[in-house]
């Protein structure tokens, strides 16, 4: 008998010729299309594949770093979890459950995990999972044109609005990165916790935010997550809620090699990404900005290849 389910097939990051075997892979690729309470433009659930897909688009040579990283740092791609592609339901507790046993499988396995969304929320069990395995305190660095430090949002606490207060409560430090699209509740966290903000308008002149937010970072250890609204919408415009005034190619690169050299980056995630029809700016982007992860975390850890 035939089945007429929907398949999912996992499609290789850069393309299945360099995929090497998990044992040996330093790197982690977690696709987790899951999407429940977007606010506006639907279709981040539909991120993970469209990247992946861009992603054999990418040049292997990385031309900042001179090298092929790909096969110094060997990259595994996981199957999809949390997946609510084709009508599925997923709740948001089995989305965090899931979500936080298989990041607390792969960190213990060692692996340097890039999880790919998916909205935001996802980045409450992503985080969960490096609680589980770390005993010592991190950071959460965010890239995000949202503050997503509502309470409550559309009657859930687990919305991607929402995503950064779940941290906060979890007595993380934040350090939150260009930053243009808050509500009063949110100013008015921010001021009573006197949480670090580096936001957009401020950033957009002087690029001397980049230091000022490496020395603003607490720990040595510190977790990124990238919520890719946080880039300017005319370099990614498939997000689900576009804002003005994001961050520009080169001070992002520029900040996250600095990031990933002066601190112990222990994981990161991609969120966000929602493909616009006939375009592929937006995923050939965000798949070359997961490379660039790659390339600063493999230059950092020393994992080059003679
Ligand atoms: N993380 C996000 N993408 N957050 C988006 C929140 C959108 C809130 N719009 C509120 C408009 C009501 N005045
Ligand atoms: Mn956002
Ligand atoms: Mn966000």
């Amino acid at each position: 008998m035939t089945s007429t389910l929907p398949t999912t097939t996992t499609i290789d990051f850069l393309g299945s010729e360099i995929v090497p075997e998990y044992e040996t892979a330093k790197v982690v690729i977690l696709p987790i299309p899951y999407e429940a309470t977007t606010s506006y433009r639907k279709g981040c659930e539909n991120g993970p594949e469209a990247m992946l897909e861009a992603s054999h688009q990418l040049e292997c040579y990385d031309e900042e770093l001179d090298r092929e990283i790909c096969f110094d740092a060997g990259i595994f791609t996981h199957a999809p979890i949390a997946d609510t592609r084709h009508g599925k339901t997923v709740s948001d507790a089995e989305m965090l459950r899931v979500t936080q046993e298989t990041l607390q499988s792969l960190i213990e396995q060692k692996k340097f995990v890039i999880s790919i969304g998916g909205e935001h929320s996802i980045t409450e069990g992503v985080v969960q999972g490096y609680r589980q395995v770390y005993q010592e305190c991190f950071t959460v660095v965010q890239i995000d044109a949202h503050g997503d430090l509502r309470h409550e949002y559309q009657d859930t606490i687990h919305s991607h609005a929402c995503v950064m207060r779940r941290v906060v409560n979890m007595g993380l430090p934040t350090v939150q990165v260009g930053i243009r699209a808050i509500c009063q509740e949110e100013a008015d966290l921010i001021k009573e916790k006197n949480l670090t903000v580096f936001r957009a308008r401020e950033m957009a002149f002087n690029l001397d935010w980049i230091e000022k937010a490496i020395a603003s970072i607490p720990t040595e250890k510190v977790f990124l997550t990238i919520d890719v609204d946080g880039i300017d919408p005319s370099l990614i415009p498939g997000v689900g809620t576009p804002e003005p005034g994001g961050l520009n190619w080169y001070s992002t690169l520029t900040f996250l090699r600095r990031l990933f050299e002066s601190k112990d980056v222990i994981g990161c995630d991609v969120m966000e990404l929602a493909p616009v029809v006939d375009s592929v700016v937006s995923e050939f982007t965000v798949a070359k900005l997961t490379y660039k992860l790659i390339g600063y975390q493999t230059v950092a850890k020393g994992w080059i290849k003679d």
